[in-house]
């Protein structure tokens, strides 16, 4: 059981934004994409999540290929995401923001407001039910957006810069969270942030992309002494923003 993306390319015109990408995602593990700006890793998101087809490779959820299957269909088979910004409906309350992924995922809404609370209580954020969605503190916000994501079980989660905007402090938290889907939920997740620190401290492997290749791949130590990261990231002689912290 295994999220696979297989020698993904994804070319725009003669660019080629992604060359020959393989990554691998197992349940209960987590699974780090790093890189500097523009090296590719929101064009891997597409690709997961079905928002963009690639130009050669595949894309395999549990050993089906889900290439051109549209983002709800691949929802639905097990695969959830985050967005950067909260993408929250405004006037809706928490509850129901998440109430109506569940709806569309097929269940009642009464099954889906069970199972908002049962989440929003799991992550500590049941205080947060009934408040409006707009008008959230930011943290909150990305809580809720973890929390709706992780309606009815998914088995994979892809986390797309949930750290953006975070104090140290909150980022421990959010680290917390992250890790507590992993061991708890047996949920696979593919953590996408420029907080570098973040990413290695969690992740049992981690990928850097630089240029839309995959330059380096490996755990925590292996990416710490990789010349070609550092050199990827500010120059030979800097290390990646927050790499210290890892
Ligand atoms: N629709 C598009 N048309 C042309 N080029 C694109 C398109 N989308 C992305 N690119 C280019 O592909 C490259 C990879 O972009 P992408 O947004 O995936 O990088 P990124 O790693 O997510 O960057 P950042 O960390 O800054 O968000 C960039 O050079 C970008 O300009």
């Amino acid at each position: 059981m295994s999220l696979e993306l297989e020698s993904i390319s994804v070319a725009f015109g003669g660019f080629k934004a992604l060359d020959d990408v393989t990554i691998s995602l197992k349940k209960a593990e987590i699974v780090g994409l790093i890189g500097p700006n523009g090296a590719g890793k929101t064009t891997c998101v597409n690709i997961i999540t079905g928002f963009q087809d690639p130009t050669s490779g595949t894309v395999m959820l549990d050993g089906q290929d889900i290439n051109a299957k549209a983002p709800y269909d691949i929802r639905r088979r097990g695969l959830a995401r985050t967005f950067q910004a909260g993408r929250l409906f405004s006037g809706l309350d928490v509850l129901d923001n998440l109430a109506v992924t569940g709806v569309g995922l097929g269940h009642s809404r009464r099954a889906s407001e069970d199972e908002a609370l049962r989440v929003l209580s799991w992550m500590g954020a049941g205080h947060l039910a009934e408040l409006p969605a707009a008008g959230l503190p930011y943290t909150d916000e990305r809580r809720v957006g973890i929390a709706r994501a992780l309606m009815f079980a998914p088995d994979y989660l892809l986390l797309d810069e949930p750290a953006a905007g975070m104090s140290e402090t909150e980022a421990d938290d959010l680290a917390q969270i992250i890790r507590r889907i992993a061991d708890e939920l047996n949920c696979g997740v593919l953590l996408i942030e420029h907080n570098v620190g973040l990413v290695l401290s969690l992740s049992n492997h981690v990928y850097v992309l630089d240029a839309g290749k995959i330059i380096e791949e490996g755990d925590k130590t292996e990416i710490l002494a990789s010349q070609a990261v550092r050199e990827a990231y500010l120059g030979a002689e800097h290390a990646p923003e927050n790499m210290e912290h890892a």
